[in-house]
């Protein structure tokens, strides 16, 4: 973490201050954005807010994802939906983009056929994180016509200085996938993504995704609601209940959670049973990145949508994503993710406890990382684009034994997974 100096002492802020206090709206928007980045949120919110009454279309987004994450200010899913449809009837694109992705989660907006318009409006007007999303749901689709839209989207993204775009873009032209293969193109872009400190991605071959036929789009539309579609379950056992889904996540959508996951890992940590704290052991040696909702863009919401309702629940009753990568020799000892006590009581106890538990395999491991369920007798090997599913609950919702699993040691390569913990009753906030 790089040193700030303290707010009231910091020089570059007292200047901001002082243009704020005799400058206009602008002036006031820049000296919120610089609190933010130093924590002060609730200063920053009240500054966002008085901009935004006075018309400010950056501020009323800014005062708008702030209520939609309950920072710097209680979470208001609906105040912060009324800010972003002002912006956006002052032609706001990036106000569009997050009512498009507020309405895919259907809580607070109806799913319906705006939220294509409003993605499209943000692939137009070239805002990244729409050009993104827009090219990671095309890749997900057969059509040579959408391979190759997916191309030039993650093209357009990372010329307009978006780092995940490139690193998506990276294996697509090295492999020539949705175009000719470039090689020199891809050392090119490999060398400027190293210099940027950006890790290469491994390689993630998922099979394109399975979607029932009816479902499928025609060529070059955008229909982000057809992309929650999820494959069938086939199940595996009945105690603990799990089952196996194949092709859930296409091979951009495993790049793109390694991609977002690497730059936030850290040393994983499980829960110390009589404090409910978190702590680094010995029965959990990966790495693991852990994605605060207000990380989320458009293309990673899709993508748990997706994963939430390929365990037939709702995503407002997931804890925050997680992206695992364990290295040769790591592993997830047998343990249970459902929370004793202590630590149901430390995190949003009225959520209830875990009831059911997803993983998803971001790639294909080359030796070891299987997931085993001892009670079972079932192993379940990694598998890009592919998960497993399981309850931690029985019938009556007691925490259930023979959920016991583990994830045995990587053997050779690396292994990346995602994982979303749902709760019985709602744990987000929209
Ligand atoms: O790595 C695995 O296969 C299992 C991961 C797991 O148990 C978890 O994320 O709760
Ligand atoms: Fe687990």
């Amino acid at each position: 973490m790089s040193f700030q100096p303290p707010v009231d002492v910091d020089p570059e802020l007292a200047a901001l201050r002082a243009a704020a206090a005799r400058g206009g709206l602008d002036d006031r928007v820049r000296l919120a954005l610089a609190l933010v980045q130093r924590g002060a949120m609730e200063e920053a919110f009240e500054l966002h807010r008085a901009a935004a009454e006075a018309g400010h279309g950056g501020a009323q987004v800014e005062c708008a994802r702030m209520l939609l994450y309950g920072i710097g200010t209680d979470a208001a899913p609906h105040a912060a939906v009324d800010w972003l449809e002002r912006a956006e009837r002052q032609r706001n694109v990036v106000a569009g983009y997050f009512l498009a992705l507020i309405a895919l989660g259907s809580t607070v907006l109806p799913r319906d056929g705006r939220i294509n318009q409003r993605v499209l409006a943000g692939v137009q007007a070239g805002f990244p994180p729409a050009l993104r999303a827009a090219a990671v749901h095309f890749g997900r689709r057969d059509s040579a016509q959408d391979q190759a839209l997916c191309v030039q989207m993650l093209q357009r993204a990372a010329q307009l200085g978006d780092g995940i775009a490139a690193q998506l873009l990276l294996p697509r032209l090295a492999r020539g996938e949705g175009c000719a293969p470039q090689p020199a193109a891809a050392e090119d872009l490999r060398r400027r993504l190293e210099a940027a400190g950006a890790l290469p991605l491994p390689a993630s071959s998922a099979r394109r995704p399975t979607t029932d036929p009816r479902h499928i789009p025609a060529p070059g539309m955008v229909a982000l609601e057809d992309a929650l579609q999820t494959p069938p379950l086939v199940e595996r056992a009945s105690s603990p209940r799990m089952s196996e889904i194949e092709g859930l996540l296409s091979a951009d959508e495993c790049r793109l959670l390694i991609a977002c996951g690497a730059q936030l890992l850290r040393r994983s940590q499980t829960l110390d049973p009589e404090t409910g704290q978190p702590a680094a052991t010995q029965v959990r040696t990966s790495q693991d990145a852990s994605f605060d909702p207000i990380l989320e863009d458009l293309a990673l919401r899709a993508v748990q949508l997706r994963i939430a309702r390929a365990a037939r629940m709702e995503l407002v009753h997931a804890e925050q994503l997680i992206v695992l990568r364990y290295a040769p020799g790591e592993e997830y000892r047998p343990h249970r993710d459902y929370l004793n006590p202590a630590s149901l009581a430390a995190d949003r106890p009225h959520a209830g406890n875990r009831t059911r538990t997803i993983c998803v395999y971001l790639n294909d491991v080359e030796a070891g990382g299987a997931t085993e369920f001892p009670a079972a007798g079932v192993r379940v090997e990694p598998r890009a684009g592919c998960a497993v599913m399981f309850d931690n609950l029985d019938a009556d919702g007691r925490p259930n034994a023979d959920s016991l699993h583990a994830g045995l040691p990587v053997e050779r390569g690396e292994k990346w997974l995602a994982t979303l913990w749902l709760r019985e009753r709602r744990y987000r906030s929209y």
